[in-house]
């Protein structure tokens, strides 16, 4: 099963997730969590400051937030969620005393999706969290899809084209070296020519899988950025960690085993790596990407089944 269907199944499944509770009054804590617990994974947290430091923990799929509690107030909560960038997406719905309209208008203003009059029907409030958390979960699945490749799961060459320009920002702000690399499979037009299309997509989906497995560190990243060629952004490493890096993947695609009876270089799958590193990526992305690609020319042209590298500048 692709990731396209994966994903789409497990958004049209039925509603459940992660649900939290803020508010300081235990009975409504109580009736809430009665109303919920039975298809949510329900969590309470009695102030705004504990929902806060919750939020990031749990990330749920929807917040049901008081207005009025002691310390931080439920408008002043909503307003710290929207600014943090783990917690901006999450879902609020206010829980708003009965005919208070200014509140009612309140909530939409700092970023509510709804609100719920206390004391509520145990029927409404379902229904509107089971919507919610619905729409969530829809806007998830397309934001998921808008970076990723359909066939690998790999992120796509838009969101590296994007993560790139970050990560430069960050490594330029750090006075930290970057590298890229481009890897590209051997032989690859003869694999489909002789084993059909099918099996090279299985073959894409391995090779992909394995390049993830070596990248260990938390903002190293691959793209799927062409046909059979991937990209990789290694922050924070300089020309000789990227060999490392490169190195390992080259030799667990090898390990990989595929038989590949029309290579000239090997009798299994075997990819070729191009890699360019700086320390000094200002208004250089482009060219690193050129560099990393000229590299890649450079290993297939004196023989595949290797890294090439240009030292950083
Ligand atoms: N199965 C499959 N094949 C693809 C996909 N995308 C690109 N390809 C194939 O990848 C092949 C790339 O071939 P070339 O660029 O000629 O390079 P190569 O045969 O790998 O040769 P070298 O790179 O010089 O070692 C083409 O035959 C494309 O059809 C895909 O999604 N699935």
């Amino acid at each position: 099963m692709g990731i396209t269907s994966e994903v789409r199944n497990e958004a049209e499944s039925l509603v459940s997730g992660t649900i939290l509770v803020i508010d300081d009054s235990p009975e409504l804590l109580l009736s809430i969590g009665a109303t919920l617990e039975t298809t949510y994974d329900v969590h309470v947290a009695t102030s705004g400051e504990a929902g806060l430091k919750l939020a990031k923990e749990l990330h749920p799929s929807l917040i049901l937030l008081d207005i009025i509690m002691p310390g931080l107030n439920g408008f002043e909560t909503c307003r710290r969620l929207r600014q943090n960038e783990d917690t901006r997406d999450i879902p609020v719905i206010f829980l708003t005393s009965k005919d208070n309209q200014d509140d009612e208008v309140r909530s939409f203003e700092v970023g509510g999706v709804d609100f719920i009059t206390k004391p509520f029907s145990p029927v409404v409030l379902r229904a509107r969290v089971d919507t919610h958390v619905r729409l969530k979960k829809q806007a998830d699945t397309l934001n998921y899809l808008a970076i990723r490749d359909s066939l690998t799961g790999l992120f796509n060459r838009r969101e590296f084209d994007d993560r790139f320009e970050r990560e430069c920002r960050a490594c330029l702000r750090a006075h930290k070296p970057l590298s890229v690399m481009m890897i590209d499979i051997d032989y690859f037009k003869h694999y489909n020519d002789s084993y059909g299309h099918q099996k090279g997509d299985n073959c894409l989906q391995a090779v992909a899988d394995t390049i993830s497995k070596q990248l260990q560190r938390g903002r190293d990243l691959v793209a799927r950025y062409g046909g059979e060629e991937f990209a990789c952004l290694l922050p924070e490493a300089d020309s000789d960690s990227a060999r490392v890096v490169a190195e390992k993947i080259r030799a667990a695609v090898v390990a990989l085993a595929i038989p590949h009876q029309m290579s000239q270089v090997s009798d299994t799958v075997t990819i070729s790596i191009g890699i360019a590193s700086t320390h000094n990526c200002e208004g250089r992305r482009q060219e690193l990407l050129q560099q990393a690609d000229a590299s890649l020319y450079r290993a297939k042209n004196t023989g595949r089944n290797r890294v090439a590298y240009l030292l950083e500048q």
